[in-house]
């Protein structure tokens, strides 16, 4: 089984939180991801097992971009935040290149992470 990477920007957190939980019985049978805070997040109020990076600033989106780049993961949820300058923006950028060089499977919006979980 690989793995689900699970990010979100600050302004975007409860919404991902909200989306998990939402569909905690599919999450739950994956090895789960993310990045530092996301993950603490997701762990702390949902009690599920999250294996944690560094936090996206310092070097978190490079670490899944990683994993991705190994082929270890089958889906992204990175929920950006798109009216908030990022000082680590080149790393958002490197992570959605490496799932479209990878051809991984990546939602950035609920929206798009909606249509994609209908398919697990
Ligand atoms: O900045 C992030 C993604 O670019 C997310 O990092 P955190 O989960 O540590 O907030």
């Amino acid at each position: 089984m690989k793995k689900v990477a699970l990010i979100a920007h600050d302004k975007k957190k409860d919404n991902l939180l909200e989306f998990v939980k939402k569909n905690i019985d599919i999450f739950s049978k994956f090895e789960l991801v993310g990045t530092g805070t996301t993950g603490k997040l997701i762990s702390e109020v949902l009690g599920l097992t999250v294996k944690r990076y560094k936090s996206g600033p310092l070097g978190g989106d490079q670490q899944i971009g990683a994993l991705i780049a190994e082929d270890e993961v089958e889906f992204v949820m990175f929920f950006r935040d798109p009216l908030t300058s990022q000082p680590h923006e080149p790393d958002v950028q490197a992570l959605i290149r490496l799932c479209d060089v990878h051809n991984v499977a990546i939602a950035t919006n609920i929206s798009t992470a909606e249509l994609l979980i209908k398919n697990y």
